[in-house]
């Protein structure tokens, strides 16, 4: 038997979508692998009664149809579906590292982002690999055609949880296909800027650079509260806000020292918009690694 912990991870941090991710140091998936003559699964803890059982629909029996590597797949998730945290991606680089450590197969953590990133086409319809890649990398990760590139840094941060889920698949649509230079300069420099932030471990670099006019204005029109707690979080000392991945989770960048109140004023804006809402006071941390 083979059991890794796998991070929560945060997608497309404003300006690099479908691109960028970084690790959290919590929540986390816990994923125990056995071998077997066919793969079932068993899911227990947050929001396991939304989360498929069967091997095509669970992003664990993507990737262990990529190994070809049968097993009894036990997954404890620590990260909730459909919250914007990668929690289908917490689940598939865990299964990718245990079933590779379990059968031998060899593989760096590199070469598993892509067969992680198969499970998330199972569930979103596309094998983005910017939550796959920190999950199973950590740190700050870039995703391309070409590869992934990676860099570890220490950023504090705040996860704000709205209960209401908004799946993947739904908010991809309402991003737009086309820009403008205009956008595509802005875009650019935003990138660019975030990069060197996370290369300094600089939270107020990052914040600046978290800023997007394409992708993200779409996304958090779909988030009750979004506003209200974006302002909230700002006023209460972060550089930065955005949604996390597809949403409706909202990250923060903020000084270490602010992330309780960054933390309790999103909670509690978004409770004045009707929404419950859980905060995690977290940090980049490390990839998925075996216990
Ligand atoms: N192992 C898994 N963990 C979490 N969600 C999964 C898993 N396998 C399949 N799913 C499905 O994926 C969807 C959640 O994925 P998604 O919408 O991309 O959000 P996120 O991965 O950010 O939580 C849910 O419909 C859930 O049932
Ligand atoms: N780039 C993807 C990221 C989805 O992240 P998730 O945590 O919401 O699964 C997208 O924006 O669609």
């Amino acid at each position: 038997m083979r059991t890794v912990r796998a991070p929560a991870t945060s997608a497309n941090l404003g300006s690099g979508y479908d691109t960028f991710g970084v690790a959290l140091s919590r929540p986390a998936d816990v994923v125990s692998v056995e071998r077997a003559d066919r793969t079932t699964i068993e899911v227990t803890g947050a929001g396991a009664q939304f989360i498929p059982e069967d091997p095509e629909k669970n992003t664990v029996g993507a990737v262990a149809r990529a190994l070809d590597a049968p097993a009894h797949i036990k997954i404890d998730k620590g990260v909730r579906p459909a919250s914007g945290l990668g929690s289908s991606a917490a689940s598939a680089a865990g299964a990718a590292l245990a079933l590779n450590d379990l059968y031998d197969r060899g593989l760096s953590r590199e070469e598993l982002v892509p067969i992680a990133a198969e499970g998330e086409a199972v569930v979103s319809g596309a094998a983005h690999a910017d939550n796959v890649a920190p999950a199973l990398l950590g740190g700050f990760t870039i995703a391309t055609a070409d590869g992934v590139r990676s860099i570890e840094t220490n950023v504090p941060l705040v996860a704000c949880l709205p209960e209401e889920p908004i799946s993947t698949r739904d908010a991809r649509e309402v991003v737009p296909t086309h820009v403008s230079i205009e956008e595509l300069v802005a875009t650019v420099g935003n990138a660019a800027t975030l990069s060197v932030g996370m290369c300094r471990s600089d939270p107020e670099l990052v914040g600046a650079g978290m800023a997007d006019e394409v992708v993200t204005p779409h996304r958090a029109a779909l988030i009750t509260g979004y506003d209200a707690a974006a302002d909230a979080a700002r006023e209460a000392g972060a550089h930065g806000v955005t949604v996390s991945g597809s949403g409706p989770g909202v990250l923060a960048v903020c000084p270490p020292d602010r992330r309780r109140a960054v933390a309790a004023a999103m909670v509690e804006a978004f409770a004045d918009n009707g929404e419950n809402a859980r905060a995690y006071r977290t940090w980049t941390g490390g990839g998925a690694e075996l216990v």
